[in-house]
């Protein structure tokens, strides 16, 4: 398949060179011009415990790149979609599709471009880092799932699906991709409550006295997407429906002890969050990803104060105002509601 990867750093580098290696045409557009011409010149190395291989495919820069392709995937951070959107327009064939492989609720940015129609969305949860120009670390498998965004297991659909089988043969083809990309800002904000500190994922969720607030996070998060009339999904480990209104704390608890597990056995140890705070110091996806839940939340008549208080957070920690440290996570406990679990 003849394929455009639009931001080819941790998450399009790796799918992409998979790509590349089964045999697709793919042609890389990143805005770091030194990565650009690394994967021009020496090629897209990828490393780390799942394979290690070297490809070479064409790459640009969006001012350099011409010419216009029938698949694309869109694999910027967040904050960036609109940008990518207005640059990455001319590019896309009349009737093409574009996919955004990222966390948050993207499709809905990109239908202001291309329209409902030619917007796919896709939920990935492997692990990935960029490292250096050329060079990505594909940390440890996760789910990979693509969608319409209206459900329809279309042709154009089944062929992406098929596509993205030859980067994770797992993938899955869903009718509720929506489902999945809430579960993930689910797991995204107890990510980003990770992220304040330096302790990784998994002794960061193991944490006993911080449990009832990675609780009461996650059901702030799945109750606004249930007042949205979402249906969350599953994925490794996150449990949704542990953290729904009416579900226990010890089913939370245990879906959290999944997600330590997972988590344990990934290669990748902090999040991109708090890679973007502490190695490439720049800011982070918080409000194209938390953003969204609080803007909901509003829509819907429900309060989500820690949220909102990790948003804060997250900005201080951006701007420079506060340090990564535990401390921070202390400010957090003060904004739990009274009414939360008790761990
Ligand atoms: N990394 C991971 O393990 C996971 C990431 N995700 C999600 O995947 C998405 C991509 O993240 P990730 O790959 O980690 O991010 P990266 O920063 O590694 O890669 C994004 C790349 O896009 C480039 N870029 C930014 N703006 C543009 C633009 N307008 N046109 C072309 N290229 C652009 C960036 O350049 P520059 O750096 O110079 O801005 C960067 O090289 C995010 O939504 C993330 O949350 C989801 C699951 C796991
Ligand atoms: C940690 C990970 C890979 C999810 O497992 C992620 O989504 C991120 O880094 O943002």
């Amino acid at each position: 398949m003849r394929v455009l990867v639009w931001g080819a750093g941790a998450i399009g580098g790796t799918v992409g060179a998979f790509l590349v290696r089964a045999g697709h045409d793919v042609t890389f557009v990143d805005c770091a011009a030194d990565h650009v011409r690394r994967i021009r010149g020496s090629g897209l190395h990828v490393e780390g415990p799942i394979d290690t291989f070297t490809v070479q495919a064409p790459a640009f820069t969006p001012d350099e790149v011409t010419g216009q392709w029938p698949q694309v995937l869109l694999c910027t951070k967040a904050q960036d979609t609109s940008a990518a959107a207005a640059q990455l327009a001319p590019h896309v064939t009349p009737d093409g599709g574009v996919v955004s492989v990222q966390n948050g609720l993207n499709p809905l940015v990109l239908n202001a471009t291309f329209g409902e129609d030619r917007v796919l969305g896709s939920f990935v949860n492997f692990g990935a880092d960029y490292l250096r120009p050329g060079v990505v670390h594909y940390a440890g498998r996760g789910a990979v799932v693509i969608g319409e965004q209206d459900g329809r297991l279309s042709a154009r659909a089944r062929e992406l699906h098929a596509l993205l089988r030859d980067f994770d043969p797992d993938a899955v083809l869903s009718g509720n991709v929506f489902g999945y990309l809430w579960s993930k800002l689910g797991y995204g904000a107890l990510l980003f409550a990770t992220a304040v500190t330096n302790d990784s994922i998994a002794d960061a969720l193991a944490r006993p006295e911080d449990r009832a607030l990675y609780v009461a996070l996650g059901r702030e998060v799945l109750g606004v997407a249930a007042a949205h009339g979402v249906t969350p999904e599953a994925f490794n480990g996150f449990d949704p429906a542990a953290f729904l209104p009416g579900a226990s704390d010890d089913a939370a608890n245990r879906s959290l002890d999944d997600l330590v597990a997972f988590n344990r056995r990934s290669a990748k140890t902090h999040s991109g969050i708090w890679r973007d705070l502490a190695v490439r110091k720049r800011r982070t996806e918080v409000d194209a990803q938390l953003g969204w839940v609080v803007h909901f939340g509003r829509e819907h008549g429900r309060p989500t104060p820690l949220t909102a208080r990790l948003v804060e957070l997250i900005h201080d920690l951006e701007g420079g105002a506060r340090e990564l440290g535990r401390a921070n996570l202390a400010e957090l406990h003060a904004a739990m509601p009274a009414a939360a679990p008790t761990p």
